[in-house]
């Protein structure tokens, strides 16, 4: 029998995706973060897991290198791929704002500069709002940018507040939720539609046990 292969977000949710495979009782014994491998297999060998960057598993899933994707929404958000997301995994939780130095206005008529590491759903969020635009594609240390005027405001993701804190930003407007999702390539639904329901299946009873 084929494999369900099972891209996985490098990254600090990779510990909590384990963590979470381990508890359904899908384990990857050769799993280690240190490890220069990025294909591993479960003890059944009927999972193949491999091991991506986060922004590329929304790619892994929609082509069908990949049946199920494990990810935070700001990645399937900002890929924009043609996938099923099926299930909230509940870590990995932070949140998508706007944020700027106080006082900042983002209504004023004038075009705006906004900063972020993900364009698609900043322009997505001030097309809705009305507000003209311009990003700029950063890569990291987003919050740097309106403090030495390489933008107007941000678009980042905030978890504890304390990069906006240190820096002096304040949040303008909360614009969406994040947590970890499982999405899952459309053709492999139909195809392997049983197995995957069996997987969806183990992973929210391994939900509940963690709650
Ligand atoms: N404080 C946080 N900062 C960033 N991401 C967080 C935070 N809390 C939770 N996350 C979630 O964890 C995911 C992985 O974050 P991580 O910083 O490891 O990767 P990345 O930022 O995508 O990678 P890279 O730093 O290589 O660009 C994010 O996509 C997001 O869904
Ligand atoms: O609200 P906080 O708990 O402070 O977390 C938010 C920060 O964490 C992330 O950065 P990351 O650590 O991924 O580094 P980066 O600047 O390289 O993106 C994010 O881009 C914020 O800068």
């Amino acid at each position: 029998m084929s494999y369900l292969t099972l891209a996985m977000a490098k990254g600090r949710t990779a510990d909590q995706t384990i963590k979470l495979l381990e508890t359904a009782e899908i384990h990857f014994p050769a799993f280690n973060k240190k490890s220069r491998k990025l294909i591993f297999y479960d003890e059944t060998d009927s999972f193949k897991l491999v091991y991506v960057k986060a922004i590329d598993v929304p790619t892994y899933v929609e082509k069908g290198a990949a049946d199920i994707g494990i990810v935070g929404k700001d990645n399937i958000a900002e890929a924009q791929a043609d996938v099923y997301e099926m299930m909230d995994l509940r870590f990995g939780t932070c949140q998508f704002v706007l944020a700027g130095l106080p006082n900042t206005a983002v209504d004023s008529g004038k075009k705006l500069t906004v900063a972020s590491k993900y364009p698609a759903v900043t322009k997505a969020y001030f097309q809705k709002k009305g507000i003209p635009m311009e990003t700029i594609k950063l890569n990291g240390s987003v919050e740097l940018a309106p403090l030495i005027g390489l933008s107007d405001v941000i678009v980042d993701i905030v978890e504890t507040g304390t990069t906006l804190r240190e820096n002096g930003l304040k949040v303008i407007d909360t614009i969406e939720a994040i947590s970890t999702r499982l999405i899952v390539n459309k053709a492999s639904f139909a195809t392997k539609s049983e197995r995957i329901h069996l997987f969806l299946e183990k992973l929210n009873r391994a939900l509940e046990v963690r709650m």
